[in-house]
Formats: structure tokens, C-alpha cells, sequence
């Protein structure tokens, strides 16, 4: 049996009327195993989105979400296509407003710091994105993971001076026992689960703060899947994450924090067991019950 899906339990939810006990949907997610719940004690608040509003042209994408981001959790944004999930994420690192037609109300703070106050290009240094399709650069592994440390200014560095710092994003990365004697290998030749990890290394070589993740495995298979979950996990201690995923599974087995949205607005936030398990609103209900998708 695949140990990433056992057969789900049966289980009965309470939706928001405390006496109406309902029966499950066909679970999407308890089949699911956390991997490494976690007891939140001491939160420390790394970001948070305040009366955040995002159109495109009339479009309303993301209608007035207030949301915090910790230091050393993982936070999941999930919810049905088009609710808003990947436009919340990019407009974290202000990646949003390279897309026309964007606009953006609300705020966006990044330890005490409006982003709007931060030099963008440091913004996103501190706030690294790894996106759904891996996207090595057409070099070798080494420049690839160099090539975030030589545009932070060590242009003329030469490469002996930046193997420290790539070797340490590689092993945070978990790709340096795998890769570390063949580091002039193109990086187009290795597999899709180690293009997807040199792109989170990549992102590492810049000491991002938060890392944001959009829908890193949906392109990978099981087995590269869970590895780049339990290195998402491992992640977590030193940085705040924040991942959009499709996949309710993957969020149960990940995720401290639960965010659900429909139609650009945050309609549950909370940990991720009383989310998928305890969820106060029926539409929630129904989402993480797999009526609909
Ligand atoms: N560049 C754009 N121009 C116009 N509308 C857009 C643009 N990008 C996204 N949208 C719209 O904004 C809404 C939110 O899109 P977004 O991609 O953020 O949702 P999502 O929840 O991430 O969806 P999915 O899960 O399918 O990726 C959708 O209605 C989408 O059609």
C-alpha cells in the first residue's frame, strides 16, 4: 500500500451549526498522515497581509484577506481554481505587479516593514519563490545555485569563494550527497524531483526569511513528492513557509496552518487540524470533504 494514502477512516463532521451533525463527503485528506504535526506554542508573526485586495482590470482576485505568516511554520493556502490562492502568494514578494492590469490594496508587512518600504529586488531576496514547473537555468548546477549569490554582489567571486555558500544550499536542499561530485553537470540533465530541489537551493543561496512554494510537486511524481514534503518540514525551522496546493493530501501531511479560500476571500484560517478535522464553516466543510474542487 502506498504509505502516503491509506484507506480513508470513516469520520463525521460538525459543520457551523453545533447540533447539525452531518456525514462526511468522501474524504479527500483523512486518508492523509500528518507527518510532523507540530504543537505551536511561542508563534512569532514573520508577515502579515492586512485588508489585502487585488484586482485584475474589474476582476476581483483577492477580496480584503487579513493573514499572519510564522516564523517556523508552514502555512497552506488552498481552495478551488481561481479563488485567489497564487495571486495571494505572489503578492507576498510583490511578484503580482509584473502582471498588467494588476492592483493591489491593503497592506503587506514583512517584519514590521510595509513591503512597499522595501528595495524590491531585496524584497525578494527575502522572500524567495520557487514556482509549479521546475526552472533550472540552462548551466550548470553550481551556477545555478551561484547564480542568486553573484547577483547579490559577488559577481567577480570566484568559484572556490562560493562553494561554501553552495554547497550549504545544496545540503539545506537535501541535493548535496546526490549532486556534490558532479556539480559541472548540466542541470537540464537531472530529474524533475532534482531540477525542483536545485531550484529551491537556488532560492536558499539568497537566506530568504519566507519561502514561498506554488504548487512545487504538482509536477513531480509520488517518491520526489515526498521528499521534497519532508524537506519542506525540515525547512521550516529556520524560515516561515508559505505553499499553494492543489492537493488537500499534501496540506494535511505539511501544512501548521490552514488557509482556505473561495472566490478571493479568506473564508477559514487556523491550524491545519482543526481545519481538515474541525472546520467551522460548512463551505469549508465541504471543500476539505472533497464535495467539491
Ligand atoms: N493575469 C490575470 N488577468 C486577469 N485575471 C486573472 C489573472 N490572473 C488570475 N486571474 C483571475 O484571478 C482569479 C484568481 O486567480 P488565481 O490564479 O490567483 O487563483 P488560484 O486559486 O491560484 O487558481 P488555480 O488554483 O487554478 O491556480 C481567477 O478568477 C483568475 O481567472
Amino acid at each position: 500500500m502506498d504509505p502516503l494514502m491509506p484507506p480513508p477512516p470513516i469520520r463525521r463532521i460538525v459543520v457551523d451549526a453545533p447540533h447539525v451533525v452531518v456525514p462526511a463527503p468522501e474524504p479527500e485528506t483523512n486518508g492523509a498522515v500528518r507527518m510532523r504535526p507540530r504543537v505551536t506554542t511561542d508563534v512569532v508573526e514573520r508577515m502579515r497581509v492586512e485588508e489585502l485586495t487585488i484586482t485584475y482590470g474589474p476582476k476581483v482576485a483577492v477580496n480584503g484577506v487579513n493573514l499572519p505568516v510564522h516564523q517556523g511554520e508552514v502555512l497552506a493556502l488552498i481552495g478551488p481554481s481561481g479563488c485567489g490562492k497564487t495571486t495571494l502568494l505572489r503578492s507576498l514578494n510583490r511578484l503580482v505587479e509584473l502582471t498588467p492590469g494588476a492592483a493591489r490594496g491593503g497592506k503587506i508587512v514583512l517584519d514590521g516593514d510595509d513591503v512597499d518600504a522595501i528595495e524590491v529586488t531585496s524584497l525578494r531576496r527575502r522572500i524567495s519563490m520557487v514556482f509549479q514547473q521546475p526552472n533550472p537555468f540552462p548551466m550548470s548546477i553550481f551556477d545555478n545555485v551561484a547564480y542568486a549569490l553573484r547577483e547579490q554582489g559577488s559577481k567577480r567571486v570566484k568559484r572556490a569563494e562560493l562553494m561554501a555558500p553552495v554547497r550549504n544550499a545544496l545540503e539545506r536542499a537535501g541535493l548535496w550527497d546526490e549532486v556534490g561530485d558532479d556539480l559541472d553537470r548540466p542541470a537540464l540533465r537531472m530529474s524533475g524531483g532534482q531540477q525542483q530541489r536545485l531550484c529551491i537551493a537556488r532560492a536558499l543561496a539568497a537566506d530568504p526569511e519566507v519561502l514561498l512554494l506554488d504548487e512545487p510537486c504538482s509536477a513531480l511524481d509520488p517518491r520526489s513528492t515526498a521528499t521534497i514534503e519532508e524537506l519542506i518540514l525540515q525547512l521550516r525551522e529556520s524560515l516561515a513557509v508559505v505553499i499553494v496546493t492543489h492537493n488537500l493530501q499534501q496540506a494535511y501531511r505539511i501544512a501548521d496552518r490552514v488557509a482556505f479560500m473561495y472566490l478571493g476571500e479568506l473564508v477559514e484560517y487556523g491550524l491545519a487540524e482543526d481545519v481538515f478535522e474541525r472546520p467551522q464553516h460548512t463551505r469549508t466543510a465541504e471543500y476539505v470533504g472533497g464535495a467539491f474542487g
